[in-house]
């Protein structure tokens, strides 16, 4: 499902949007901005809200904290044209950073994030008149994942077994972790801490490869429609089997059970068949499966390598997919003997753009994070983290209900 100008997203427009960021990647283009619903009231000053600003040097007196929603969007990257109509229609594309100096061609200035920042440039320019402000590709999925999992309740689960698990992450013990950002390509990257990160690994072996080998076998014409065969599938079919290779035996000497995939696709040399006479739903489960495996394992070592326990996975391949994430997590248990953790997030396809949104800190916005935490603190009087409350699916759109500081 692509964004289309609905009447709830024309009503939307009517409220006041302020800062839009941008993550264009090889396959998708992802959109994070804010709609306000009112600005801050007096009662949220006697609350607290801006006590930080108040006793601040300088004060507060340049800041307003306005209440709304961090609205995420998706567009494929081929279809460009399709998202930059979007931003128009919304007049979305006003509200990035105004460089007051600036010749009046030059004044609209939005943060955008992904090799798309530098490839379309120029077509932003002259479509919608902005400059794209770059910021760094993996400083910004650091900093979208950092942001959800300290400032998001419900944000990272765990999903073994078709048991969906939320996780209470403790903000003095989130780090070190490895994020595994599944776009794409795959890029593994060792967080210590806000901005404190290095990227260790990374595999051209990842959405991108699961989605075009998977158009190119299937025929599906969506990514979407590939994934529902998958879930139709019998890997074993094409799959060669540790027990079809021992003869339905286990092979217990090195921990191999007579169901594991001795061979991805292996069964295909010696079955005999043409493309044709295998069931796409098989084919799409054995693909499926050999992504997410390869994923996992290389994962897991990396986490190993620098002896990580906890293991985030992002990325629009994910798609809160069941199959999926469980054949990641198993895979991770499994390699692991139960040490790893596979983690997965809610808004796992936009950290890049929310990192992007983020670095609008220094100039516009501040402290987000903190402002989120303490809206459910004032709300729920405890110390944890908002409930985000989204709205829709946010595998397509959907939105964050959250409280910002901006400056005037
Ligand atoms: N509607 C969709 N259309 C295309 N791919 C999709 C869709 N939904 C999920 N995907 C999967 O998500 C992947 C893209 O994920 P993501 O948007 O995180 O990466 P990207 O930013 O485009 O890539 P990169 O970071 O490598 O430049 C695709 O390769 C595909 O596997
Ligand atoms: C090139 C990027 C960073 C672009 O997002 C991504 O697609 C990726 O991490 N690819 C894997 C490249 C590699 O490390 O082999």
């Amino acid at each position: 499902m692509e964004a289309k100008l609905g009447e709830k997203e024309l009503k939307e427009c009517e409220n006041e949007v302020s800062h839009l960021a941008l993550d264009i990647g090889g396959t998708l283009i992802k959109i994070v901005y804010f709609s306000s619903n009112s600005s801050c009231s007096h009662d949220d000053q006697k609350n607290g809200l801006l006590k930080d600003r108040i006793d601040a040097p300088g004060g507060s007196l340049n800041y307003k904290v306005l209440t709304g929603r961090l609205h995420f969007v998706k567009f494929e990257t081929r279809k460009i044209n399709e998202c930059i109509k979007f931003i128009s229609s919304k007049h979305l594309h006003h509200y990035g950073d105004q460089d007051d100096g600036a010749p009046a061609s030059d004044k609209n200035i939005i943060k955008a994030t992904g090799g798309g920042a530098f490839k379309f440039a120029d077509l932003f320019k002259e479509k919608l008149g902005i400059i794209l402000d770059k910021v760094d590709e993996m400083s910004s999925l650091v900093a979208g994942a950092n942001f959800l999992l300290k400032a998001v309740h419900r944000e990272a689960f765990t999903y073994m077994d078709g048991q969906k698990e939320y996780v209470q992450i403790d903000h003095k013990d989130l780090y070190p972790y490895l994020l595994v950002n599944v776009g794409s390509g795959v890029s593994m990257i060792k967080v210590d801490g806000d901005n404190k990160f290095e990227r260790v690994s990374g595999t051209s072996v990842g959405g991108g490869t699961f989605w075009g080998l998977g158009k190119l076998l299937t025929k599906c014409k969506s990514f979407d429609e590939l994934l529902e065969l998958s879930r139709q599938g019998n890997n074993r079919v094409i799959d060669m089997l540790v027990g079809d290779i021992y003869g339905g035996m286990d092979y217990t000497k090195i921990g191999l059970t007579s169901t594991t995939i001795a061979s991805s696709f292996g069964k295909a040399v010696s079955d005999n068949k043409e493309l044709d006479n295998y069931r796409a739903e098989d084919v799409a489960r054995s693909l499926l499966r050999m992504i997410s495996n390869n994923i996992g394992q290389i994962a897991y070592l990396n986490a190993l390598r620098f002896g990580l326990k906890r293991i985030f996975f992002g990325g629009f391949f994910i798609r809160g997919h069941e199959y999926t994430m469980d054949t990641i997590s198993v895979g991770v248990h499994f390699w692991s003997k139960g040490e790893a953790k596979a983690l997965f997030l809610r808004h796992e396809g936009f950290l890049g753009a929310l990192g992007a949104f983020m670095s609008y800190e220094k100039n516009g916005f501040t402290d987000v994070t903190r402002e989120v935490t303490e809206q459910q603190s004032s709300k729920a009087k405890n110390s944890g983290p908002i409930d985000s409350s989204t709205r829709d699916d946010v595998k397509d759109n959907g939105c964050i209900e959250c409280r910002v500081q901006v400056r005037r």
